[in-house]
């Protein structure tokens, strides 16, 4: 497992008849984070994890997994991932710990420890051992991704894992995908449309629209790109800012609002601008950061979510 990526996708393209449903996406997905898959209902989200999981024929383009290349050693690849893309089926009546075993039975070489163990890295321990009826949904999930990682999969792939949970049940899915990411070194990799959600349970985002890749990166990168950030200034007097600015060599654009301006600038820009306002005898009442918010840079990067 020489790859310092955990799952790659290079030029990643699916037809079905005519439509072109994922158009030339390259991603390096890095081992050991949460990596979500971001985008809109039927932006291509579940075609590209069933590609991923070995589920669905590419049409064009590679997957390697661990480096190894998913149409030339399927088997070898495909035995690092774990995946639920539906709702995996569980026995109500039998306890959780029945249903493991009951899929161990079909997988050959997992251990009851093995079984033990993954029912403790998705925290269902204390529970193991109750029928699966009597579980919240939340509950059932853990069993479902217990199942998944029972032959030790490095790469889980869960496709909308948020579906249905509530704030407490999303706090905990975050929890265990942190336990798992943090012990085992595992790769996740979520989809979602739901931006909050995925702020709080990633590393890295790839945005995805209409098939096609919008923007990846560090969700602190997505927010605030480079080091640039927005801010308002509250001012006596707005109607010199045009010159003030070109005095300090400012190309920023600015935006005149009710006591001031808004402006993007860096750290340093904001002290030359704030500098020259009082040089010219500007009250400066305040300096404040405008909040930009993942959901800002999503409807920014998606085109203020308006289908094409
Ligand atoms: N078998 C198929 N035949 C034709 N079109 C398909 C097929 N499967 C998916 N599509 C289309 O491909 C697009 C992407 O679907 P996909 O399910 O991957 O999106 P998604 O991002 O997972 O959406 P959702 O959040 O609604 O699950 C959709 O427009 C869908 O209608």
């Amino acid at each position: 497992m020489g790859s310092k990526y955990a799952l790659q996708l290079q030029n990643l393209t699916k037809k079905i008849g005519r439509t072109t449903i994922i158009d030339d996406i390259t991603l390096n997905i890095p081992k050991g984070e949460v990596f979500g898959l971001l985008g809109p209902n039927g932006s291509g989200k579940t075609t590209m994890i069933r590609m991923m999981a070995g589920l669905m024929k590419i049409t064009k383009g590679e997957i390697f997994i661990h480096g190894i290349n998913i149409k030339k050693d399927f088997e070898g690849a495909i035995k690092h991932v774990g995946a639920i893309v539906e709702n995996p089926e569980l026995y109500k009546f039998l306890t959780g710990y029945q249903n493991l075993q009951h899929y161990a039975r079909m997988v050959p070489g997992i251990s009851e420890e093995r079984i033990k163990e993954a029912a403790s890295l998705v925290k269902l321990d204390q529970r193991i051992y109750d029928k699966v009826d009597t579980y919240s949904l939340g509950m059932r999930q853990r069993l479902g991704v217990a199942q998944a990682l029972l032959h030790r999969p490095s790469v889980l792939i869960l496709d909308e894992p948020t579906n249905g949970l509530d704030p407490a049940g999303i706090r905990e899915l975050r929890d265990y995908l942190r336990h798992l990411t943090d012990t085992e070194g595992t790769t996740v990799v979520v989809s979602s449309h739901m931006l909050l959600e995925m702020e709080l349970l990633c590393d890295r985002l790839a945005i995805i629209r209409n098939g096609r890749l919008l923007d990846e990166g560090h969700i602190k990168d997505l927010i605030h790109s480079d080091d640039q950030v927005p801010v308002r200034f509250n001012v006596d007097d707005k109607s010199r800012i045009h010159d003030i600015l070109s005095q300090v060599n400012s190309k920023a654009k600015y935006k005149q609002i009710m006591d001031g301006f808004e402006i993007t600038l860096s750290k340093e820009e904001i002290a030359v601008v704030n500098a020259a306002l009082v040089a010219n005898g500007i009250k400066v009442y305040g300096i404040n950061p405008v909040t930009k918010t993942l959901e800002d840079s999503f409807l920014q990067i998606t085109g203020d979510g308006e289908d094409e």
